[in-house]
């Protein structure tokens, strides 16, 4: 079996994203969580492969070493491409990942030059001049702002990213986008002839991806998030719609949520509002020894079995600075993926078989916790939120990981009603 593609994600929701829009290009996707040895299969006759990694907040030089591992396991599977997906909100700092990655693996892909586009239109991300929308907002206006770990407050691309690598960078811009594949092409050669190793490009609509797509067709690395990859996706010859992957249906239903992002706080909102159970966990009460875990499955046991069941660390921009001032970003983050990941263990023992994730490090945290190395994606329930066909110890599970500021605000209530019924 040979891919036609192969991608390594930053982290694990970017890596579900990523795979959906890889499907609805037409591509046969195989995602699979962490990096891959020689002991990890593919499903038989997959067009893509995701190896979606927990890179986006690491050390950069293990964010390197792991995708490049990731390059090489692909590269052994027959990908000729390679694709890096980063955040559709580029979620990163001056030290990195997305500029010292994107450069490994262009110096292991022996590749001159890259084409970035993070634009995601169907999730409101959109690039002009250089500068990253979030819906109606600049990057550095949008809630992203506030994000644990990574505050976005600048918006301009072609800085951004020139603040991680030595190489130059440079943009093309929406006027050569709408021009065509050529213009792009023409753009990216002169680029490269002037010494730039970054092509960071504009991007309004899915159209626009489609022509930065099928311009970057040869080019053994390209970087951006699940649009360009779509666009990619489209420019290979197609592989006809894919089969829906069957889900496992019924069983307990739990909603595990460590994302702070506003949508994911109004989804939460929603669920309440909808009168469902739901359990704030206190992570400053974890962090003094109290037993957190044991009294979260207590109150689980105490609830409906008929009704899905929510638990979060989720907290107001404010809350959280309160809790990272006594903590430290890194421990309080720490402290909440070990609490959301022990749990999700605990409750897939007891039954839950639907199973939806809130964050990207959540996500990271809960799959390593689960054991869950390949999943089959399936059915979107909004754009870039698909669910999976997981395999766990304890049984198959209905698993959605959901980047923190993907979704309807009703995507909880609404994701698990469709899978509580019965096929
Ligand atoms: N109450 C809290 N206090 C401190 N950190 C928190 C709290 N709740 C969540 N976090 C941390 O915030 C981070 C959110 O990141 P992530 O899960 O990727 O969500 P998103 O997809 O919204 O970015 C996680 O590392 C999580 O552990
Ligand atoms: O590209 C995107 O926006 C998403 O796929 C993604 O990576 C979002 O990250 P998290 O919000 O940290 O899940």
């Amino acid at each position: 079996m040979t891919l036609r593609i192969g991608c390594t994600a930053d982290d694990f929701t970017g890596g579900t994203d990523v795979a959906a829009a890889f499907r609805r290009a037409g591509l046969r996707t195989a995602l699979v969580f962490g990096t891959p040895d020689g002991t990890t299969a593919l499903p038989a006759d997959c067009d893509a492969a995701v190896v979606a990694l927990k890179s986006r907040s690491t050390p950069a030089d293990e964010a390197v070493a792991d995708s490049l591992a990731a390059q090489r396991w692909l590269w052994s599977k027959g990908a000729a491409q390679v694709y890096f997906k980063y955040c559709s909100t580029f979620d990163s700092t001056d030290r990195g990942n997305i500029g010292p990655v994107t450069d490994a693996l262009l110096d292991a892909a022996g590749a001159a030059v890259t084409l970035h586009c993070p634009a995601s239109p169907p999730n409101g991300r959109t690039v002009y001049q250089g500068h990253l929308f979030v819906h109606d907002q600049l990057l550095s206006d949008s809630p992203l702002r506030h994000h644990p770990l990574n505050p976005m407050t600048d918006s301009a691309l072609v800085r951004l990213l020139s603040a991680q690598t030595r190489h130059q960078v440079a943009l093309i811009d929406w006027h050569t986008v709408r021009r065509g594949v050529q213009a792009v092409r023409e753009a990216l050669v002169a680029h490269q002839q002037s010494g730039v190793r970054h092509v960071v490009a504009d991007a309004l609509t899915d159209d626009d991806l489609a022509v930065l797509g099928a311009a970057a067709l040869e080019l053994p690395v390209v970087a951006g998030a699940a649009g360009l990859a779509e666009g990619l996706g489209h420019a290979y010859p197609a592989a006809g719609p894919a089969a829906g992957e069957p889900l496992p249906r019924g069983g307990r239903a739990a909603v595990l949520a460590g994302s702070c992002s506003a949508r994911t706080l109004e989804q939460i909102a929603h669920f309440h509002a909808a009168g469902l159970p739901s359990l704030r966990l206190d992570v400053l009460a974890a962090a003094s020894g109290r037993d957190v875990t044991g009294e979260a499955l207590a109150w689980y046991e105490r609830q409906d079995p008929e009704l899905p069941v929510l638990v979060h660390a989720s907290a107001s921009p404010e809350e959280l600075a309160a809790v990272q001032a006594r903590l430290g970003v890194a421990e309080a983050a720490a402290r909440v993926e070990e609490l959301l990941g022990t749990l999700a263990s605990h409750l897939v023992e007891r039954g839950v078989r639907r199973l939806l994730v809130a964050g990207g490090e959540t996500s990271g945290a809960v799959t390593t916790a689960l054991g869950i190395r390949t999943v089959l994606v399936g059915e979107e329930a909004d754009p870039g939120v698909p669910w999976t066909h997981a395999t766990t110890g304890a049984g198959d599970v209905a698993l959605m990981l959901k980047s923190g500021n993907f979704g309807a605000p009703d995507l909880f209530t609404r994701a698990l009603e469709t899978t509580g019924k019965a096929t």
